[in-house]
């Protein structure tokens, strides 16, 4: 996707981005592109690749869910910066934190934040497991976002946890999703979700499926989850 079909693409969704905001997805792709040669990123590298496969992507998630709201975002296990610096480079006005367990990432990010001027954004080199049992954090965001970390089940007890009561997590899966919801409604129940909304969408040019599924937290937690380092992906709650 060409940044004029990128532009253009995301006008006809209503997300009309300014010759800043242009700019910035530039040097995002540039630093994406550099660090990318020092440490493993991302295996796409095509410029047009990213555009689609992880600007246009991460975005899509705006097509569902209203990012105008003023609201506190935590994407878990955002790798490169997937699926929130793209949402957060469209929507400047998001509270942003990210929490990766992998420490270089987590630099990359810092970096890549300065580079783009981002306002309002924290980084934690973290499990998702251990952040959401620090009692400042936990129960604390309006929503927590993932794509491509874990199954449904899985992500949800990483995630969950740090939704606060009455807020949601929003999920970025692919064609596992409707048999991944099967096996996750144990877990949803188990940490207090509830599936509010489930879109299919398909990635224009490539036409590959994508799945966003939106899920309330309606009611608190048990503080014994999330459970140890590990454990959610070794016995998940199936
Ligand atoms: C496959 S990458 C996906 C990155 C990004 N979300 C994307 O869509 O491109 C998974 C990322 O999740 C991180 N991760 C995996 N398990 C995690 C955990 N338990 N807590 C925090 N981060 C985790 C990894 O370090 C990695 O950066």
């Amino acid at each position: 996707m060409n940044t004029a079909l990128f532009k253009e693409k995301l006008a006809e969704r209503g997300i009309g981005l300014s010759d800043r905001q242009m700019e910035q997805f530039q040097i995002y792709y540039e630093t994406l592109v550099e660090w990318n040669e020092k440490m493993n990123l991302t295996a796409i590298t095509d410029k047009e690749e990213v555009y689609l496969k992880h600007f246009f992507d991460s975005i899509s998630a705006a097509f569902y869910f209203d990012f105008t709201k003023p609201l506190s975002i935590c994407d878990v296990g955002a790798g490169a910066g997937f699926p929130s610096i793209p949402i957060k480079i469209c929507f400047p006005h998001l509270k942003l934190s990210i929490v990766d367990s992998l420490n270089k990432r987590i630099s990359f990010l810092e970096h890549l934040a300065s580079e783009l001027e981002l306002e309002d954004s924290h980084f934690y080199h973290d499990r998702a497991e251990t952040f959401g049992q620090k009692a400042e954090i936990r129960e604390s965001f309006d929503l927590v976002t993932a794509r491509a970390v874990a199954r449904l089940s899985v992500l949800s007890e990483l995630c969950l946890p740090l939704a606060r009561k009455g807020g949601h997590f929003l999920a970025m899966k692919g064609s596992a999703l409707p048999e991944e919801l099967k096996n996750g409604e144990k877990a949803l129940k188990t940490l207090g979700g509830k599936v509010e909304d489930l879109h299919a969408f398909t990635l224009p040019l490539e036409e590959s499926e994508r799945y966003i599924v939106t899920i309330k937290k309606e009611s608190t937690t048990p503080k014994k989850y999330p459970r140890k380092p590990g454990t959610p992906n070794k016995s998940p709650l199936e």
